[in-house]
């Protein structure tokens, strides 16, 4: 078996992809399996730390308006196409999956030319760009939520399956968590993560809060997001006390672990995190990112918030004092720190990697290998 996986850009949109070759790999050890990026999206480091060979591509977005850069983009899409054609030549894949993000435009478009099956994945209510227009040329479109149907013209492609994750956030303990994310304190463990790009709201929220008051009853574990560490670290490393009870780190390529070792977690709405979250059954802040498209991000804070599993804190309402009376809020009782445990636990979906799994196997008619 032979597949082809193409998404990037930001965390969102290479995890699932990351979800699915696990699958597969799993099910047929024997699988030959290439992604397809760009030379500056998170994929080129996550991919192969994660075990896959990856290859890249040009590409670039079109801004609505007419300009030079457009006419660059455009010089780089026919790159791109170009380049897209000749790996799948050379690869010969059975089949091509897409996971969203600009990359996955010209692979999938190209592959469907060349007439090899092809599904793309939709993680957000709100289809992106890239799967809004391959909705018209693959041969499969599976979406994460039902609502996301009504954006693809060809309903009879359509399959709701839900978003992927990676199989560890289910078989890991706590306990094993807790082995890699040792406690420096006794307090509860928060950890707070805006999205795979971090979130400057967030950072400076947290830092702030951590600055009037680093012997705070909570124990943090901050991921700032590759770009804004030192940012944040310029602002934290004054006070020695913060970093003696606390832990900052960039990025953390061990998610499963960190969000099973935490009591609660504060993070931005990302349609990936969340259905991680869930999987755990973990309490949340979710502090929605404003500028996301269709404000698609608050779509999906209220959603778990209307079922008692998240409190929500709108950007702009975000700061030192409104962050802590929420979390004092979750740890009030036992009873409230509970339910709302139960109640994310009870908002998952599972079983989504398997259900594109077996698309997967129906598009290229081959027998599921155990
Ligand atoms: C600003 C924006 O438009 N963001 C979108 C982007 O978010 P983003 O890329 O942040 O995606 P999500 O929040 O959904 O998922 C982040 C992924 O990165 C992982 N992770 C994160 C930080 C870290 O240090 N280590 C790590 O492994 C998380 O475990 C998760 O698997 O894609 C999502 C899925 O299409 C959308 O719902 C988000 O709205």
């Amino acid at each position: 078996m032979r597949v082809i996986i193409s998404g990037g850009g930001t965390g969102g949109h290479i995890y699932p992809a990351i979800a699915i070759a696990n699958k597969i790999k799993k099910e047929n050890p024997k699988a030959s399996i290439l992604f397809i990026g760009t030379e500056k999206g998170m994929e080129k480091d996550i991919v192969p730390k994660e075990g896959y060979e990856i290859k890249t591509i040009k590409v670039s977005y079109l801004k609505r308006k007419i300009s030079i850069h457009n006419i660059k983009s455009a010089g780089m899409l026919l790159q791109g196409l170009w380049q897209s054609r000749k790996i799948i030549k050379d690869f010969k894949p059975d089949i091509v999956i897409g996971t969203g993000g600009f990359v996955s435009g010209p692979v999938l478009y190209v592959a469907s030319k060349m007439g090899i099956k092809t599904i793309i994945h939709e993680q957000n209510v709100f289809p992106g760009i890239a799967n809004k227009i391959l909705g018209n040329y693959v041969d499969r479109i599976a979406i994460s939520f039902e609502e996301a149907e009504r954006y693809f013209k060809h309903k009879n492609k359509l399959v709701v399956t839900g978003n992927p994750i990676r199989e560890t956030f289910l078989t890991i303990s706590k306990e094993e968590g807790k082995r890699r994310y040792k406690s420096k304190t006794n307090n509860p463990l928060v950890l707070v993560v805006g999205g795979s790009g971090g979130s400057i709201s967030i950072n400076r929220a947290i830092s702030d809060l951590l600055i009037k008051q680093p012997n705070i009853k909570f124990e943090i574990l901050l991921v700032t997001g590759k770009k804004h560490y030192h940012q944040v670290m310029e602002t934290i490393s004054k006070k020695q006390e913060i970093v003696q009870h606390h832990t900052i780190q960039e990025y953390i390529n061990d998610m499963p672990y960190a969000l099973k070792a935490c009591d609660l977690i504060i993070c931005s709405a990302g349609a990936i995190t969340i259905t991680e979250i869930n999987a755990v059954g973990k309490p949340a802040i979710l502090i929605p990112k404003a500028y996301t498209a269709e404000n698609h991000q608050e779509y999906n804070a209220r959603a778990l918030e209307a079922r008692g599993a998240a409190l929500v804190i709108k950007e702009r309402d975000l700061n030192s004092g409104t962050l802590l009376t929420n979390m004092q809020q979750i740890f009030a009782t036992k009873e409230k720190l509970e339910a709302m445990k139960k109640a994310s636990l009870d908002a998952s979906k599972k079983h989504a990697t398997d259900k594109i799994y077996h698309q997967v196997i129906e598009l290229i008619n081959k027998e599921i290998v155990h």
